[in-house]
């Protein structure tokens, strides 16, 4: 039983480094030479700029390597629609591309170290071939051309970011525009680079990608007909524990995602009068349910750890936060994967380090290893949120308001994902809609906002996805 959904809405596919590099090589073995790629790029980057800035007067930053290449497309096609371009480098070109788009480029070139500022800085410095810090000089002189200029707008990626994790290898300003060419890369969503990108546009410059990870879209969450009943809208239990609040959170942001019925456990009182009050007994009894929260104000103690054995035995898809993570870490783990259960674990950053250690790799490594160890759908929490599946897809929300760094969001999240799940969403697909609506639901609330704001925004959210 559950409401008809259509197929799950995929998002921009997220290419790494080298899977941009073997997608890249795939169009130059076709046929294309890399410079009618690099025409390509270099234009849609004058065009993005083109339609963002009303082109003042603009100076372009070009690096050694291809991203300088597009850094001289750029000016060109710029200068040929009447901009006032100069063009600062670091570095004569290297690559074949970048010295023909060199050549072809007419105008004045400077040291970036002399170079006077202007209102728009284009930085054509270095993209996905990033291979270390910028030195120090360099660092400077970007910073300066940087404040001083109205707007700025990255090629690829701002420089110094470097692309499959999001680390900063040295100090990066903040960009107003960032244009990603062929596809996202991690870096556009990672934190903290994510944070430096300012809008990102995805240039199409014909590159096929066979993607693993995609950024969550928003989701296609059709509304209840009139053949649907409360059960098959979807039930959802909520295990209440040692701090009711947190759980009754949960419950409610459950009822306004969705679900036709949510049932708490548990003690304590109050909430709207639609919550079901159950015995945990009968309610992890009853066949009908479609997904069970455990974890938020579960508490930690002996009456913690029966009620989630008892969840994790009663057979039904789980959404496991919280407490639930903290005592699944204590040898928790293998259990679950045992149980072959439809399960999403959602810690955040301190959470995943007790479950999981710390496994190398970028965020997107770390979720995708933590999926793949512990047999469940595994969202790794933060401002920038990493749904990861045990069979190595992955999704990576892109930034939610910083409001919602306060306690009780996480237990909102639980909820709309239990309701997600009860209504007949796979865990991954469910994990994702849960993400997407969360962080349109805190927009909507704005500045200030505290976890009960949030599940009385989610009809409005809801609204869009329909
Ligand atoms: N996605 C696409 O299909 C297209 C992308 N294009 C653009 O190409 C760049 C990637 O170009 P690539 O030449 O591989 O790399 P970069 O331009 O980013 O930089 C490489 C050069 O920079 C040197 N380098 C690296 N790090 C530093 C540093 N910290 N300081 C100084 N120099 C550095 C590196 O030299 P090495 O010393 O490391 O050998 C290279 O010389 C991509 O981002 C897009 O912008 C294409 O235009 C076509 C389509
Ligand atoms: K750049």
């Amino acid at each position: 039983m559950s409401l008809p959904t259509s197929e799950p809405v995929i998002g921009r596919p997220i290419l790494t480094a080298a899977e941009t590099r073997a997608a890249e090589e795939a169009i130059f073995a076709a046929g294309t030479p890399v410079i009618d790629l690099m025409e390509k790029a270099g234009a849609a980057v004058a065009e993005a700029a083109w339609r963002f800035a009303a082109m003042p007067p603009t100076l372009i930053l070009c690096g050694p390597g291809n991203n300088g290449g597009d850094g001289y497309v750029v000016a060109r096609h710029l200068a040929e629609r009447g901009v006032h371009v100069r063009v600062a480098t670091a570095g004569e070109p290297r690559t074949e591309a970048a010295k023909v788009m060199r050549a072809r480029w007419d105008g004045p070139v400077e040291p970036i170290a002399g170079a006077r500022p202007a209102p728009l800085l284009i930085d054509g410095l270095f993209g996905t071939g990033l291979a270390r810090a910028l030195d120090d000089e360099l660092v400077h002189h970007v910073a300066r051309l940087a404040v001083a200029a109205k707007l700025r707008i990255a090629i690829d990626l701002p420089s110094g970011v470097e692309t499959d994790s999001g680390a900063l290898l040295s100090a990066v300003p903040h960009f107003d525009l960032t244009v990603a060419l062929g596809a996202l890369k991690p870096a556009h969503l990672l934190q903290p680079a994510a944070s430096r990108c300012g809008r990102v546009a995805v240039a199409d410059i014909g590159l096929a990608a066979h993607a693993k990870a995609w950024e969550v879209a928003r989701p296609h969450l059709a509304a209840p007909g009139a053949a649907d009943h409360k059960y098959t809208r979807g039930l959802v239990t909520v295990i209440g524990g040692a701090m009711p609040g947190a759980s009754l959170l949960a419950a409610m942001a459950a009822q306004r995602a969705g679900a036709g019925y949510v049932v708490l456990t548990g003690e304590g009182s109050g909430g709207p009068h639609a919550l079901v009050r159950r015995d945990e007994a009968e309610a992890l009894a009853d066949t009908r349910t479609g997904a069970v929260v455990i974890g938020p104000g579960l508490g930690r103690d002996a009456g913690a750890r029966r009620r989630l054995r008892a969840a994790l035995g009663a057979g039904h898809p789980l959404v496991i936060d919280a407490d639930g993570l903290a005592l699944l870490a204590d040898g928790g783990l293998s259990h679950l994967r045992r149980l072959a259960v439809p399960a999403v674990l959602t810690p955040h950053e301190g959470e995943f380090r007790r479950l999981f250690g710390e496994p190398a790799g970028s965020k997107i490594d770390r979720a995708r290893d933590a999926a793949a160890r512990s047999g469940a759908v595994v969202v790794l929490k933060g401002a920038d949120s990493v749904v990861a599946h045990p069979d190595g897809r992955v999704a990576v929300a892109a930034a939610a308001p910083a409001w919602l760094a306060s306690a009780g969001t996480g237990d909102v999240l639980a909820g709309i994902m239990g309701a997600m799940i009860a209504r007949g969403l796979d865990p991954f697909t469910a994990a994702q809609a849960a993400l997407w609506l969360h962080g349109d639901a805190a927009e909507r609330a704005g500045a200030g906002l505290i976890a009960d704001d949030l599940p009385a925004h989610l009809a409005a959210s809801l609204a869009v996805c329909a």
